[in-house]
């Protein structure tokens, strides 16, 4: 049996890329909407309401009204917004989260996408916490750098079209330390508050890498960075998409120099840990498109459909 697939926002960014992936998959079959018909509520509706297995690839709002349409109990939701992250009716889609969180999103009909920083965040994060090692309350900051495409198609236009000179040099935002991926953040690494997040977005495509800088003196244990690495390690070693390169990784650097853009076109996810006894630095690499987006959708849908999770990616 073939399961019927619709992507609400199949013209954007992160419905395009989806759309990759879905063509390389072969039980199942994509409804789609007519372009003059794709903002039609009746339209959208009727279509939401037929389809096994809906993508949300919309802005928060029109998420959220997507939903609210959705009477059919059998219909699956996958929601790339941030709109239902922290929902307590809604799953987080990071099977690598913890050991139940695959079955938790399998047994589900509501789905949503981690956002693409705290996904480089969680992963370093909650493992360190798990164990105990990192309190809860520890001050923590972290920087990100991405690439335009994680801001929409608004982002890649002004950066593709626009000679504006700010524009070639990295750029920070959200300086007011609002980010809208922080409630997701703290929820699901375990934190009792927000971490300190700067994020950068700089002139290229895709690709992301988050750095979150730790002192080891302010941990619940004494633990050496190669022990933080072997931690991690474990922690993912039956992970198909999760990488968690040697301590001491510098051979993977060029000359000394990070490679922001090696998980791109992939659903993979390296971890990195730097640094000596004293001063630690976790770095996280994915694609925004892929990990931090579309891959990461699809790879729920195969756990939801109960497909080979690779399937696709
Ligand atoms: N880009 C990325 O790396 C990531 C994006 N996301 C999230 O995924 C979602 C989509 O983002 P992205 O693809 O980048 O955004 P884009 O702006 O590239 O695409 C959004 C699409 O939704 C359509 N749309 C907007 N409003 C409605 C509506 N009311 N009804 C139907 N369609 C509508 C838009 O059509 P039109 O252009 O005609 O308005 C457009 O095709 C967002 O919530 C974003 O936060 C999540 C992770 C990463
Ligand atoms: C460059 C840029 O603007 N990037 C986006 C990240 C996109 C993403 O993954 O977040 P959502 O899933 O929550 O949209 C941002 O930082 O808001």
């Amino acid at each position: 049996m073939k399961h019927s697939i619709f992507v609400d926002g199949q013209e954007g960014t992160t419905g395009l890329k989806l759309y990759e992936y879905l063509s390389k998959i072969h039980n199942i079959e994509i409804i789609k909407i007519d372009s003059d018909k794709k903002k039609d509520p009746l339209v959208r509706k009727k279509i939401l309401n037929e389809a096994d297995l809906v993508f949300l690839c919309l802005p928060d709002e029109a998420s959220r009204e997507s939903v609210s349409m959705i009477n059919n109990k059998q219909t699956k939701i996958i929601d790339a917004s941030t709109a239902f992250r922290i929902d307590k009716e809604w799953i987080y889609g990071l099977p690598e989260l913890e050991k139940s969180q695959r079955e938790r999103i399998y047994n589900s009909k509501r789905v949503s996408v981690p956002g693409c920083h705290a996904t480089g965040f969680i992963l370093a994060i909650r493992p360190l916490i798990s164990a105990g090692i990192l309190p809860k309350n520890y001050p923590i900051s972290c920087f990100s750098i991405t690439g335009y495409s994680g801001g929409g198609k608004k982002l890649i236009s002004e950066y593709e079209n626009s000679h504006k000179e700010q524009l070639r040099s990295p750029r920070q935002y959200a300086l007011k330390l609002n980010h809208k991926h922080l409630p997701e953040m703290q929820v699901y690494s375990g934190l009792t508050s927000p971490p300190i997040f700067t994020p950068i977005v700089a002139n290229y495509h895709q690709g992301l890498a988050l750095s979150v800088p730790l002192y080891p003196k302010l941990f619940n244990k004494n633990i050496s960075p190669s022990e933080i690495q072997e931690l991690l390690a474990t922690y993912y070693k039956n992970e198909p998409f999760v990488r968690v390169l040697p301590y001491e990784s510098d051979v993977f650097l060029d000359e000394g120099y990070f490679n922001i853009m090696e998980c791109n076109k992939t659903n993979n996810v390296d971890i990195f840990v730097f640094g000596h006894k004293d001063q630690v630095v976790i770095v996280t690499r994915l694609d925004n498109l892929g990990k931090g987006a579309s891959g990461a959708a699809i790879q729920n849908m195969n756990i939801m459909l109960g497909l080979n999770e690779s399937s696709g990616l």
